[in-house]
């Protein structure tokens, strides 16, 4: 199948600073990549650059087989920035017609206002709304000209818990349509739930790409959680075989690549463990876990 995009080696430095060097990848048409990485990794400048906002240093990237800045492709993209439009002095009703007239076919107004769920708040001048209303207009002039290519930097700052369920729900539903999808987001449960694909960038260089499955079993290791009223000191000269990834209250969580040893560690003290549970890491410890190496 014909890739969406390619990224073919790409390397940026900003005033010789490297930020990116020789990445690679191609995404296929209904893809939705979770683009993850710490706070400066270089996911905004990797979506600048397929966005044709910034140039490469080195290396090419194609869209729909052609180059970002191409005036043809425009009319297949939608993008939702992280930081907010400039135009505040419009209502957001004005912002979508405006976004939408820019495009050959656009989504019905109607059904903009329905996929960003944003109801009554379509009349509200723009300095008017709150930042979660503000990401879901976002949202909407990202998808007003029915693209089929989506980039999302952190779409759900700011939104309440329900409507970054349903945020998720409707991204899911058009991947189904067959859009690709490009999304970078802090909130890593939320990516671990809905990509096909992480894409995971450190130190300039692209540390994984696959499915969440693949990403568990290259870094093989295992959660160990119980309760205990043992003190920690107690609990960490018993276990050598786990490393302690968190202690809240009486909640301990190690993290391991081998659980049974652990258990084992545990047995003179079992009496004093409760609701022991073992289960592979998720994406969020994985990632604080692999972001600390080398720092
Ligand atoms: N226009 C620019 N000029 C100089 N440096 C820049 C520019 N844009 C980004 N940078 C630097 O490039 C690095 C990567 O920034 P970028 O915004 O791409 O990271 P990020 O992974 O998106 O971070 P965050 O998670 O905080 O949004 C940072 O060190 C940033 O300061």
């Amino acid at each position: 199948m014909t890739a969406i995009i390619q990224v073919t080696n790409v390397s940026k430095q900003f005033a010789q600073k490297s930020i990116l060097s020789h990445i690679n990848f191609d995404v296929a048409p209904g893809e939705i990549i979770g683009l993850i990485g710490k706070n400066g990794a270089g996911k905004s400048t990797l979506i600048n650059m397929m966005l044709g906002l910034t140039e490469p240093t080195d290396g090419k990237i194609t869209l729909f087989g052609q180059a970002p800045q191409s005036k043809t492709i425009k009319d297949k993209i939608g993008v939702m920035f992280q930081d907010s439009f400039g135009l505040d002095r419009v209502r957001g009703s004005e912002l979508i017609q405006l976004v939408r007239s820019y495009y050959s076919h656009p989504l019905p107004f109607s059904e903009v206002v329905k996929l960003a769920a944003l109801g009554e708040n379509l009349t509200t001048m723009v300095t008017k709304m709150s930042g979660g209303q503000r990401r879901k207009l976002n949202f909407a002039l990202a998808m007003a000209g029915n693209p089929e290519l989506l980039f999302l930097d952190e779409p759900t700052a700011g939104m309440d818990a329900n409507s970054r369920y349903d945020f998720w729900q409707q991204i899911q539903q058009l991947s189904q349509a067959g859009k690709t999808i490009i999304v970078t987001s802090h909130y890593l449960e939320e990516i671990e739930d809905v990509a096909s694909r992480i894409i995971f960038l450190k130190d300039h260089h692209v540390l994984y790409d696959g499915p969440l499955a693949g990403l568990q079993k290259s870094f093989t290791h295992t959660i160990v959680e119980f309760d205990s009223s043992l003190p920690e000191a107690q609990i960490a000269a018993l276990i050598h075989n786990g490393d302690l990834d968190s202690h809240n209250q009486s909640h301990y969580v190690f993290v391991t690549e081998d659980a049974d040893a652990v258990v084992r560690e545990l047995t003179p003290e079992i009496a004093n463990v409760r609701n022991l549970r073992i289960t592979q890491q998720s994406l969020d410890q994985i990632f604080r876990e692999v972001i600390k190496e080398g720092d």
